[in-house]
C-alpha cells in the first residue's frame, strides 16, 4: 500500500528507552537527518541533558524535541504519554521501542525482583506502550513504521540469559502479530535484532554475566550504539522488516528463517540449509563448554 522505505526528514519519531544507548543514539542519528523527535523514559534528569544534546544538532528552523518522563511497563503512564501527544496535537508518524534490561546470571542466582523487571521492561513497555498508542496509529490509513527492539537471543537463546531471552522471544511474536494488524493502516512493523553494542545497559549487565556467556556471546563483539543506530536507520531506509546489526545475528536469523520476512533470499535460504545441517554441532560445542567448566569447578571444591 505504502513505501516500506523509511524517508526520516520531516518525520514524527517516539522513540522509548531514548535516554541512553541505543534508543539515543537514534534519536540523535534521526534528528541529524531532519526528523522531530520525541524521547521517553523514567528518569527526567537524563532527559533533560538529552533534549539539551540533541538541541545542539538542530538541522532547521523550528525542528522539535521534547520529551515525557514515564514508567511505560505501568500502563496509566502509557495513557499519560497518549494524553499528552492528543493535547499537543501531535501525531507520530513512527514508534521505535527501546527500552529493555538484561540481567544476566544463572538462574539460580536470579532474584524474583529481576525477573519481574526484565517482563517489565522488555516485555510490558513494547505491548503497553503499543497498546496505548492504538487510537493514534490506526487513526488514518498514512505511512507509518513500528520499530521493536529484540535482540539475537530471540534467534538462539543460551545459558545465563533465562531472565531475558524469553522476553526477547516475545516481543518478537508479537512484532509478527503486529505486522498483520497493522497492515491496514499503512504501519510497517520492523524487528530489529541487535548483536551486542556498547551502552550504559551493556555495561550494567556485564557486572552479572557468567564467564561462559561471555565466552559464548565473543562470536558478537560490541559495536558502539552510534554504529549500531546507524545500521538500524540504514535498514530502515532500505525498508528491512527484520534487522541485524552484525553478521552472526544477520546467520543465527538465517538459520532460523521459518515463515519470517527475509532478504538476499539465496544467500539466507542457503544459509538456513547450512543451519539445519550444523546448528546442532554449534550447540554442541556450547553443552561441551559447559561439561567442561562444571568439570572444573568440581575439581576446586
Ligand atoms: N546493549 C546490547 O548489547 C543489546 C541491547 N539490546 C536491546 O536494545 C535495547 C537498547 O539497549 P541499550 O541501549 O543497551 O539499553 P540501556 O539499558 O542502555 O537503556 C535502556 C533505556 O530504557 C529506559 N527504560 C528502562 N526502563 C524503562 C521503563 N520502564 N519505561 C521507560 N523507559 C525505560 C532507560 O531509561 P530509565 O532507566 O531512565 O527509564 C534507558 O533510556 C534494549 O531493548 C536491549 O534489550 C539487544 C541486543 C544487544
Ligand atoms: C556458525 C554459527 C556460530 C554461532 C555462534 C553462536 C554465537 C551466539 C552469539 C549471540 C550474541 C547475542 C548478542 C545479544 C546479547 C544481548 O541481547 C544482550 N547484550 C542484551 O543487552
Amino acid at each position: 500500500m505504502f513505501s516500506n522505505k523509511y524517508n526520516v526528514d520531516g518525520r514524527l519519531v517516539v522513540i522509548t528507552g531514548g535516554s541512553q544507548g541505543l534508543g539515543f543514539a537514534l534519536a540523535k542519528n534521526l534528528y541529524l537527518k531532519g526528523a522531530n523527535v520525541i524521547i521517553i523514559s523514567r528518569t527526567k534528569t537524563k532527559l533533560l541533558n538529552c533534549v539539551e544534546e540533541i538541541k545542539k544538532l538542530s538541522q532547521k528552523e523550528g525542528q522539535f524535541v521534547d520529551y515525557v518522563a514515564a514508567d511505560l511497563s505501568k500502563y496509566e503512564e502509557c495513557e499519560r504519554v497518549y494524553e499528552y501527544l492528543v493535547s499537543k496535537k501531535l501525531l507520530p508518524d513512527d514508534l521505535i521501542c527501546c527500552a529493555g534490561i538484561a540481567y544476566p546470571q544463572k538462574f539460580a542466582k536470579i532474584p524474583i525482583s529481576k525477573i519481574d523487571e526484565g517482563i517489565d521492561i522488555n516485555y510490558k513497555t513494547v505491548v503497553y506502550f503499543v497498546h496505548a498508542m492504538l487510537p493514534l496509529i490506526t487513526e488514518r490509513v498514512r505511512e507509518q513504521h513500528l520499530v521493536l527492539c529484540s535482540s539475537v537471543i530471540a534467534s538462539y537463546a543460551f545459558y545465563g540469559y533465562s531472565q531475558y531471552a524469553p522476553m526477547k522471544a516475545a516481543v518478537k511474536a508479537f512484532g509478527d502479530c503486529m505486522r498483520h494488524e497493522l497492515l491496514p493502516y499503512g504501519v510497517n512493523v520492523h524487528t530489529v535484532f541487535p548483536g551486542n553494542f556498547e551502552s550504559e545497559g551493556y555495561a550494567q549487565e556485564n557486572l552479572t554475566k557468567p564467564a561462559l556467556t561471555k565466552e559464548i556471546e565473543g562470536a558478537s563483539p560490541a559495536i558502539s550504539a552510534e554504529k549500531c543506530a546507524e545500521i538500524v536507520v540504514n535498514s530502515l531506509q532500505n525498508g528491512s522488516l527484520y534487522i541485524y546489526t552484525d553478521f552472526i545475528g544477520w546467520v543465527l536469523g538465517s538459520f532460523s528463517l521459518g515463515l519470517n520476512p527475509r532478504e538476499w533470499w539465496f544467500a539466507q535460504i542457503f544459509l538456513s540449509f547450512i543451519g539445519s545441517l550444523v546448528g546442532r554441532l554449534v550447540d554442541l560445542y556450547h553443552e561441551h563448554l559447559i561439561r567442561r567448566q562444571s568439570r572444573e569447578e568440581a575439581k576446586q571444591k
